[in-house]
């Protein structure tokens, strides 16, 4: 069941899109990617750890994560490397935008609310995806997991996405659906659009809103 609890009825100053998990739903092949390099590296890591603790977070945190210890950036760069080799060979072939997403896009920019992408993940992955798909015009700022100092769930992303843009955080959306994006645009001060592709519309409760994808999302988040 759909939960519709808005905050209140405010304008859009714009829209802030996740990427893994909401743009495409792409999310078995990062797990599938990261089982492999996990058994590769001798690393135990189940299916449900990695969408309870993992799921949306940079490779620098994961790595750390794994190896229980900080970690250079010349160490995570070798590393994620290998990983999302793994992961672009997996999932080059299935590479397909949301239901709903284009449609979406361009009502925004007809409507001339600006969109930006705000993601934990590395420029290869951004490019491989954001090219691939053929949608780079949409938006006005992309954000990687490289250029903010903390990764999902801190706000920072969420935050540098808007002030790019030039607009009030408090009247932005934000479309997500890891439980660490969640948290990073709930603790921006952003309501948060919930993408049930990697958990349910209950384990996403906390957002304002719950939806499967793109299509009728505008009519739901317009202030009328
Ligand atoms: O959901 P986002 O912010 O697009 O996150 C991308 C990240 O999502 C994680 O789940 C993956 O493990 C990462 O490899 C990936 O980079």
């Amino acid at each position: 069941m759909m939960v519709y609890k808005l905050r209140y009825n405010m304008p859009i100053a714009a829209v802030l899109l996740d990427m893994d998990g909401v743009v495409v739903d792409n999310l078995p092949y990062h797990v599938d990617a990261w089982l492999l390099f996990c058994e590769q590296h001798g690393i135990p890591l189940t299916r449900e750890i990695f969408y309870k603790e993992l799921n949306g977070m940079n490779s620098k945190d994961t790595f750390e994560w794994f190896y229980q210890r900080e970690m250079s950036a010349e160490e995570v760069a070798h590393l994620e490397e290998k990983k999302e080799l793994i992961y672009r060979n997996f999932y080059a072939d299935h590479r397909k935008a949301a239901p709903g997403l284009v449609t979406f896009l361009e009502t925004l920019q007809k409507e001339g609310i600006p969109c930006a992408l705000a993601t934990s993940a590395g420029k290869g992955n951004i490019d491989f995806i954001v090219d691939g798909l053929g949608i780079r015009s949409f938006f006005k700022a992309i954000v990687g997991g490289g250029e903010v100092k903390k990764g999902k769930p801190d706000p920072e992303i969420y935050l540098k996405a808007a002030q790019i843009l030039g607009v009030d955080p408090a009247q932005c959306w934000v479309v997500e659906d890891s439980l660490q994006g969640v948290q990073a645009g709930l603790s921006a001060g952003m309501q948060v659009v919930g993408m049930t592709t990697s958990h349910t519309a209950a384990e996403l409760s906390h957002t304002q809103i719950q939806v499967p994808h793109f299509v009728d999302l505008f009519d739901l988040i317009h202030a009328k």
